[in-house]
């Protein structure tokens, strides 16, 4: 029988401190710079979570060497890139986007698949742009094999990055160790996720490579080496936004400490968001401190550079009385589910009216009923139903254990929130 989550009600406004784990995004990139670094790098306080170990597997298999430090860091000491090698890419976008670059420049045959659903996440655009700049690859979607040589001639590609900002990110990490490097071109409707991109060429820089980035639509990586680092992972605030979800939908306050000042994550949006929401948001030395008002305003949001938060959007706006629409979010459709349909069937579970449109949502909330809550194998999507159970006693989270996808123990990080308060 699948795994039923009691999702706790809050008794009252909720009042806690949450230490959230690493980014996920950094983390992957991190291990991905440190793969193909001249030296040995080390990553302090990583995600240590399904799509992380993803990634170091994937990255072991193909000759890296990484291990655990006393402190929970990780010791990255890269070796030559070789297959043969399987790699499991489980749901995770980071590994099936940004591997595959990394193992055309490996010696040997590399072979991909994952989970049912990653079969169905847009890839072929990425195998193609791989292969356009001088890699041997059978099929356009997992499962599929790279036939590496151990070199990579590189050069421009132009590709359509509109359904997923990460198949740039990919090239661009790959891109220093290409002969010629990477001129990526983007042809087509806006690349979604900017901010992330911004995040793959800052970790660049930080590692040495020159990159030139010409807006949304142009980014060169120059041919050279990748240096090894010593670097601190930030906290990862788009696991954040639940636990700041918390406050906004008890009237209760919430802080997350750590919180950087200035940042590349997608997560950062959410303050903004907050406030929208009519929360009060308040970032000091000690953290981001979020109080919720009395009660949730519905909002109209455009969410296309940070899709990751529309699944705690959604739940807030189906909190709060009246119409709420969340925009620029089509690229949902090819997430760990099709988010849209995904929040439409349970919400509208839930006495919501959501309606589709071609970008977003269009969410009537107000006074809701418990139901079960379906996951979709979609961390996001269960997190979301946690929220939404704080002010809806009786809601049931199906399969709560797919949060392990980005954050190690969410029903307990969840359970101490409640407790503290
Ligand atoms: O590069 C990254 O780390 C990510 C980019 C975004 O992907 P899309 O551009 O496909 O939305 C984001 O939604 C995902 O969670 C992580
Ligand atoms: C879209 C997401 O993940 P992925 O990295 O698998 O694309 C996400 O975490 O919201």
């Amino acid at each position: 029988m699948t795994d039923m989550w009691a999702a706790p009600a809050a008794s009252g406004p909720v009042r806690a401190t949450v230490a959230v784990p690493g980014s996920k995004s950094i983390t992957n990139r991190a291990l991905v710079l440190a793969a193909l670094a001249d030296g040995p790098s080390t990553l302090r306080d990583p995600l240590r979570s399904r799509d992380t170990e993803l990634m170091a597997g994937a990255l072991r298999a193909l000759g890296t060497g990484i291990t655990d430090g006393a402190d929970g860091s990780w010791h990255v000491v890269p070796g030559p890139l070789r297959g043969p090698a399987a790699v499991d890419c489980g749901l995770a976008g980071t590994v099936m986007r940004f591997v595959p670059p990394v193992a055309a420049l490996a010696a040997g045959d590399v072979d991909f698949d994952g989970d049912p659903r990653a079969r169905e996440r847009p890839l072929g655009t990425v195998l193609d742009a791989v292969r356009s700049l001088g890699a041997d690859i059978t099929g356009s979607a997992l499962p599929f094999t790279v036939r590496g040589t151990g070199r990579v001639a590189g050069g421009t590609v132009t590709i359509d990055a509109s359904a997923s900002s990460q198949f740039v990110s990919g090239l661009l990490l790959s891109g220093a160790c290409f002969e010629a490097g990477v001129h990526v071109v983007h042809e087509g409707s806006p690349v979604p996720s900017l901010p992330h991109i911004d995040m793959t060429v800052s970790m660049l820089r930080t590692a040495g490579v020159r990159v030139d980035d010409h807006g949304p639509r142009s980014w060169r990586v120059h041919p050279g080496p990748v240096a090894g680092v010593d670097t601190a992972v930030e906290p990862d605030l788009s696991n954040a936004t639940p636990f700041l979800a918390a406050a906004a939908a008890t009237s209760g306050t919430v802080t997350v400490p750590g919180w950087p000042s200035s940042t590349t994550q997608a997560g950062d949006a959410f303050r903004g968001i907050l406030t929208e929401f009519g929360a009060q948001v308040r970032l000091t030395g000690d953290g981001l401190t979020v109080r919720g008002a009395e009660a949730l305003r519905p909002v109209d949001v455009d969410l296309h550079d940070v899709g990751e938060l529309a699944p705690t959007a959604a739940a807030l706006a189906a909190l709060a009385r009246g119409r709420s629409r969340l925009r620029g979010i089509a690229h949902l459709r090819g997430h760990e589910t099709d988010r849209l349909a995904a929040l439409q069937h349970e919400l509208g579970a839930m006495g919501a009216q959501v309606e589709q449109t071609a970008d977003g949502l269009l969410i009537d909330g107000g006074e809701l009923t418990p139901s079960t809550w379906h996951s979709y194998a979609d961390h996001r999507m269960a997190t979301a139903g946690a929220i939404l159970g704080l002010a809806v006693p009786g809601v049931l989270v199906e399969d709560i254990g797919t949060t392990a996808k980005t954050i190690p123990d969410f029903p307990g990080m969840w359970s101490a929130m409640l407790e503290a308060a």
